[in-house]
């Protein structure tokens, strides 16, 4: 018996009226029989079933890419193109992307970038775009355009886009960005506004769910290799080395747990989504004695949102916020450091020991993106742009399974990409790294 599929509806905007893709005639593709995408094509969620226990209905997305009509007359098109939250790799290679495919592959002349995040929607003047103006973009890191954290005020962004005309906003951000962009999508609708809105995932903590990876996850997880490798030869150089690495994720790790697989030098890697604990059977200590025993080194990866509750920190640190309401965290490295040396102290009073903490930060995502990461870019934005110019709305392009499919802002919104620590990914951390399988200690230890 066939398995049902639900297939995931994308709002479309009613107001426009269908006609020819241009891309028909346009000298530089020659559309085959395949070349356009159906409201029949779709991408499953899941690819991998047990197919004897499989009752539930399958989920399926739109696929991505040119539809034979679209809803836009491409000289009637004002596109609009923000970029909110924290730097990432490739965010320039998505503003280019989106410039040049919206002007060669349809036409359209009339392209503005906003400048610093939400708030320059209804606080500083759009630049108007060209492909020649952002020729070079994709080889620079950051964004041109600037971003920004908090200045989310609804009324005023759907007033600058309802005054300046805009008809297709193009929204590059992380998490807190698509919770923004689904409150436009509702405004705009509520306004009966015939504005596409779509959301471009842009997160270098690969915080984002649904979609297989973030763009410049890659790239970061590339640059992060070079602060092991610094962390690994300083720790073998030193009689009783420690190499403490910290890396971001604010409330996820797989930057950290991606650059462990990938280097191999690293003895234990420390995530947001796993308690661990230092002292006693099983513990930090116990396990790092034991490894600068046998190897005379030893190097440890942290996720910058890891152990955040065994930080000692007065009442104004608990409260802080950054401007966009995320917590602000204290530096587990620096703290990591100094419990480090009063155990060692402790332990082997006047024995040599070193830590040395090597901090990269913003070098791992103020970086231009990777070469898969560019390609990656250039087919989120082309992605985007055949589905807004296909009249679709509220949505968000991105890879499921390795095809590009168009998902709901709403369920991009919802859904958080967290480590699996009963999963097979991380069971190969631990063994690639040995390091003490922190959970189960817990429920062996004596209160
Ligand atoms: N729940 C929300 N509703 C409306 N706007 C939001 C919401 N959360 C965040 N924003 C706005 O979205 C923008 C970006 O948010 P934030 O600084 O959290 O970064 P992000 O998009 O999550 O990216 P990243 O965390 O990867 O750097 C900010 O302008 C912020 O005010
Ligand atoms: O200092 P900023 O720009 O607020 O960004 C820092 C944060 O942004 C991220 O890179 C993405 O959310 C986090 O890993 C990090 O905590
Ligand atoms: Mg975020």
């Amino acid at each position: 018996m066939a398995t049902a599929t639900s297939i995931r509806k994308i709002p479309s905007l009613s107001g426009l009226h269908h006609r020819r893709n241009p891309l028909e005639e346009n000298t530089f593709f020659h559309p085959s029989n395949s070349f356009y995408v159906t409201p029949s094509d779709v991408i499953l969620s899941q690819v991998a079933y047990d197919f004897s226990a499989d009752s539930q209905p399958r989920v399926a997305y739109h696929r991505a890419g040119p539809r034979q009509e679209i809803m836009y007359e491409p000289s009637a098109v004002k596109a609009a193109i923000v970029t909110c939250g924290g730097l990432c790799p490739g965010m320039n290679t998505v503003i280019r992307e989106l410039v040049v495919g919206l002007w060669e592959l349809y036409g359209v002349r009339e392209i503005y970038g906003i400048p610093a995040g939400y708030r320059g929607f209804y606080s500083m003047e759009a630049i108007k775009l060209n492909p020649k103006l952002v020729h070079t973009w994709h080889k620079k890191g950051g964004t041109v355009l600037a971003t920004s954290r908090g200045g989310f005020n609804l009324y005023k962004i759907v007033d600058a886009i309802q005054h300046n005309g805009f008809n297709q906003v193009y929204i590059i951000g992380g998490d807190g960005t698509m919770r923004g962009a689904v409150e436009i999508f509702k405004e705009v609708s509520r306004r009966k506004l015939e504005v596409g809105i779509t959301g471009i995932p842009k997160t270098v903590d690969n915080d984002v769910g649904i979609i297989d990876r973030s763009f410049g996850f890659q790239t970061a997880v590339e640059m992060a290799q070079e602060a092991i490798s610094a962390a690994h030869v300083e720790a073998e150089s030193a009689v009783n080395g420690i190499g403490l690495v910290k890396l971001m994720g604010r409330s996820t790790g797989h930057i950290a747990l991606h650059a462990t697989l990938s280097s191999r030098d690293v003895d234990c890697c420390l995530i947001p989504e796993m308690e661990f604990y230092l002292e006693g059977k099983g513990g930090l200590f116990e396990f790092l004695e034991k490894r600068i025993k046998e190897h005379g080194h030893a190097v440890l990866v942290v996720a910058e949102g890891a152990g955040q509750e065994m930080i000692p920190r007065n009442e104004s640190q608990k409260q802080e916020k950054d401007e966009s309401g995320n917590a602000v965290f204290l530096d587990v490295g620096v703290w990591f450091k100094s419990v480090l040396k009063e155990w060692w102290e402790r332990e082997h009073p006047g024995e040599l020991f070193t830590v040395k903490y090597i901090d990269p930060t913003y070098m791992i995502r103020a970086v231009p993106a990777n070469a898969t990461d560019n390609l990656y870019c250039t087919l989120l934005a082309h992605s985007a742009i055949h589905g807004v110019m296909a009249g679709f709305t509220g949505f968000v392009s991105g890879p499921i399974n390795g095809n590009y499919a168009y998902i709901p802002l709403e369920e991009v919104a919802q859904t958080k990409n967290e480590v699996n620590t009963s999963d097979h990914k991380w069971a190969w951390v631990r063994s690639v790294t040995n390091q003490p399988d922190f959970e189960k200690n817990f429920k062996g230890q004596t209160p």
